[in-house]
This record gives structure tokens, C-alpha cells and sequence, in this order.
């Protein structure tokens, strides 16, 4: 990520651009003039106090506001006509569930398949395959028939974060992931979510308040600040590596 550095060939095409982006709640400017970029294989942690504009900058950046100036860019179209929305698996901050809301677990992950357009598509094999395999990987496959709200509250997390990994996203945004999820999960929840980033191309964009768990994986220092945001980068793996590791990249997916 660097604000309006010439872009990069290879592997780093710019997954997200913000060009001056403000944005004000009734008149109170939450963010001002923000300008950066997030490339292919970034892992961005955000940090900031409460108040600071984290979630508005995530709610920016999946369509939920709009700027009132500036101009948002997603896989290089413009924002407001970016189509391919099932490449950002998007987990917001708070899923609080009515108990009585009726949908199943399974039915919550599946969900994450079904785009707009696809809402009344039929369930096929591999869509139940893949289901499985997200519930698998965040292991809550045994939760799958369980109504979704009578989760707790760091089970829903895990939920959401399934449905969210479901339709094979290149860009995950995350928004405080680890809140009301218990040591062992985190750390496991965090394993995990390196070895995305490392194997498997996915580029991360994570609200974070845990400093310790940041400053390990994305250094001490941020890259950059704006306002009272900081943003940590990693890229995942050295710049200069790039063609060989696009090889390997490639073998691995023909093979
Ligand atoms: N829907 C809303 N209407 C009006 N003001 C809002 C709304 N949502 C957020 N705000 C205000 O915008 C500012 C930024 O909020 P935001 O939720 O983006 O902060 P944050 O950095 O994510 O904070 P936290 O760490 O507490 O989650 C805050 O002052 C908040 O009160």
C-alpha cells in the first residue's frame, strides 16, 4: 500500500484506491482527504482509537456510504460500478442476532454464495461441498443445523467469517474479527488467516485493537497515518521475489 505511488506490475495491481476520499456524519467529518492504495497481497491491520473512522472507512470501501468527495476504485473500477462483489468477503463488526431469527448456520454460510443475482439459484453439490469446507475450516461443522441465533456471541463471529470465506474472496475485509472470541480460537482464527494471506493470495484488509497480535505479524511501525488511522502493511512475500513466486503460484494451481 502507498498513497499514489506509480502503480506496479506483476502481481501487485492495485485491489483498492482511495483518491481523496472525505466523509461526514450529519455535517462532522469522520475522514478527511484520505488517499491510499491496497495492492494484491497486502495484509492491511487499521488501526485507530474508537471514534477514529475505521468502520466508516470499511463501510466506504464495500459500497455501504458513499464519499462526499473523492473517489473509490475497486479492482480498478470505479466503486459505483464495480459488479464482481463476490470477490470481497466483507465481516462486519457487530452480527447481533435476534434468538429467534430462523435461519440455520448452514443457511447463513450459504448465503455468502448467493449474490443478489444468484438469490434464487438452486443449491447444487458443490455449493453444499463448499459450505462444508468453510464451516470445516472455521470448525463449526458440527453448529451447521443450529439456528444462528442461539450462537454465542464469538460462535456467530466464527459463522460469519465462514460465509465470508464461502465464495473464495481475493480481498477479505474485516472489522475487529476477533472481538468475543475466546484465546485459543483467536490464535487458531489467526493461524489461519496468515496462512491465507502467505499460501493462498488473499489479500486482508482487518480492523484490529490488538496491537501485540499486529505489531507481530505487520511490524512495529505503520506505513503510513492519516487523521488518527494507521495503517500496518505486509505484503506477502518480497517485492522482489515476485515473478518466482507468481510461478510457483502458477504450478501449484495447474498441478
Ligand atoms: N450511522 C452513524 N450516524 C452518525 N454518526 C456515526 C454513525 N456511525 C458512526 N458515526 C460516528 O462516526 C465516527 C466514526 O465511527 P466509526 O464507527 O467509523 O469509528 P471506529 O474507528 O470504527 O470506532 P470503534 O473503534 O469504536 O469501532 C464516530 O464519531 C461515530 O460516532
Amino acid at each position: 500500500m502507498c498513497a499514489w505511488a506509480a502503480p506496479q506490475p506483476g502481481c501487485h495491481r492495485d485491489i483498492v484506491t482511495l483518491n481523496d476520499v472525505s466523509f461526514s456524519f450529519d455535517g462532522k467529518p469522520v475522514l478527511s482527504h484520505l488517499s491510499f492504495r491496497i495492492q494484491e497481497r497486502d495484509f492491511i491491520g487499521l488501526i485507530g482509537p474508537n471514534g477514529a473512522g475505521k468502520s466508516t472507512l470499511l463501510r466506504l470501501i464495500v459500497g455501504l456510504l458513499t464519499p462526499d468527495s473523492g473517489r473509490i476504485e475497486l479492482f480498478g473500477a470505479p466503486a459505483d460500478q464495480f459488479k464482481e462483489r463476490e470477490l470481497i468477503g466483507y465481516v462486519p463488526q457487530k452480527n447481533n442476532f435476534n434468538p429467534l431469527f430462523p435461519a440455520t448456520v448452514r443457511e447463513v454460510v450459504m448465503s455468502g454464495l448467493f449474490g443478489r443475482r444468484k438469490l434464487f439459484r438452486r443449491v447444487t453439490r458443490q455449493d453444499a461441498d463448499r459450505c462444508m469446507d468453510a464451516l470445516r475450516t472455521m470448525q463449526i461443522e458440527d453448529l451447521a443445523d443450529k439456528r444462528i441465533g442461539e450462537l454465542s456471541g464469538g460462535q456467530q463471529q466464527r459463522v460469519f467469517l465462514a460465509r465470508a470465506l464461502i465464495s473464495n474472496p481475493q480481498l477479505l475485509i474485516l472489522d475487529e474479527p476477533m472481538s468475543g472470541i475466546d484465546a485459543e480460537t483467536q490464535q487458531n482464527f489467526f493461524h489461519l488467516i496468515r496462512h491465507m494471506h502467505q499460501k493462498h493470495n488473499i489479500t486482508f484488509l482487518m480492523v484490529s485493537h490488538d496491537m501485540e497480535m499486529v505489531r507481530s505479524y505487520l511490524g512495529e511501525e505503520p506505513k503510513e497515518t492519516s487523521g488518527k488511522l494507521s495503517f500496518f502493511v505486509r505484503h506477502s512475500h518480497d517485492l522482489e521475489d515476485c515473478a518466482e513466486t507468481d510461478l510457483l503460484h502458477t504450478v501449484r494451481k495447474e498441478g
